[in-house]
């Protein structure tokens, strides 16, 4: 019996509760999100956490880069791409990305649109990212590094109104990692603990740690806590709901199978 889809990318994410217990919902479309922090922080568990939403959601698609390979690992079954500890695997699949949001844009243009919308031609796609300092600084050469570096770039620059939505997350916030030029084009941002204040601010933006906001200060004993900031507002203490090893293989397969029926029925 197909399950139907009950999530849509363009619904909110539920990513945790506030200070006060409240639910925090981060709407993702048309939207980026970078996610920073000391290893052990939470990242990996927020960005866990975004692709069971995207994965539930059958007008997404998802490409996913995971170096380490087992923190996204187990969404495979339900990517189109799944990248791991090959740079030119990564090279190529941001160069195909970068091919179809040209296209979109030209079909956009041709349809006399500025953005996609719901039903639209094509699906929204995630690009969940883990972790981009093991792609634009770690392995392959300068050149292939500057090459991933300028790709991301542009997805992050462009995508959004295409419905590329790219999601990173880095352990090393350092201004080499995260230039500000690239940090400013993420409308979502959330910093779990840094080890700096500088850190803190290389994620949510210069100056925040002087007016009292920093992940500097969350304990090392808690985490999944952060610091989370939109475009144009203040950071908001959150603690990030917690999807455990179990409950992600539990949803990758129950997506796997709705994402099989549906081609089984269009075929
Ligand atoms: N929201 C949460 N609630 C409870 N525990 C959590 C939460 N988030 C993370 N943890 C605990 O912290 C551990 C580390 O979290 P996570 O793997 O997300 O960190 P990370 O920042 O991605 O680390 P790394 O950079 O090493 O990959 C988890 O295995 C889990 O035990």
């Amino acid at each position: 019996m197909p399950a139907d889809p009950s999530v849509s990318i363009f619904d909110p994410v539920h990513v945790g509760v506030d200070e006060f217990g409240h639910p925090v919902r981060v709407p993702l479309i048309y939207r980026n999100l970078l996610i920073g922090g000391e290893p052990g922080g939470g990242k990996s568990t927020l960005l866990n956490l975004i692709v069971a939403h995207a994965a539930l959601s059958l007008d997404c698609r998802l490409c996913l880069l995971d170096g380490k390979q087992v923190e996204l690992g187990q969404w495979k079954s339900c990517a189109d791409v799944f990248v791991g500890p090959d740079i030119m695997h990564a090279l190529a699949t941001l160069r195909r990305m970068q091919i179809v949001m040209d296209n979109r844009y030209a079909y956009l243009e041709v349809a006399g649109r500025r953005k996609t919308q719901r039903d639209d031609v094509f699906s929204p796609i995630l690009v969940a990212i883990d972790e981009i300092a093991y792609f634009s600084a770690t392995v392959g050469d300068k050149k292939t590094r500057e090459d991933f570096a300028g790709l991301l770039r542009d997805l992050v620059a462009r995508g959004r109104a295409v419905g590329i939505i790219v999601v990173a997350a880095t352990q090393r916030p350092s201004s080499d990692i995260i230039p500000t030029s690239l940090r400013d084009l993420f409308a979502w941002r959330c910093a779990f603990r840094c080890t700096t204040n500088v850190s803190s601010d290389i994620v949510l933006g210069h100056g925040w740690a002087d007016r009292g906001w920093s992940s500097n200060t969350i304990s090392p004993t808690n985490p999944g806590v952060g610091l989370l900031i939109a475009e144009g507002g203040i950071p908001q203490l959150i603690k990030a709901a917690y999807l455990d090893d179990a409950a992600c293989a539990r949803i990758a397969i129950h997506a796997a199978r709705m994402r099989a029926d549906r081609k089984e029925r269009a075929a």
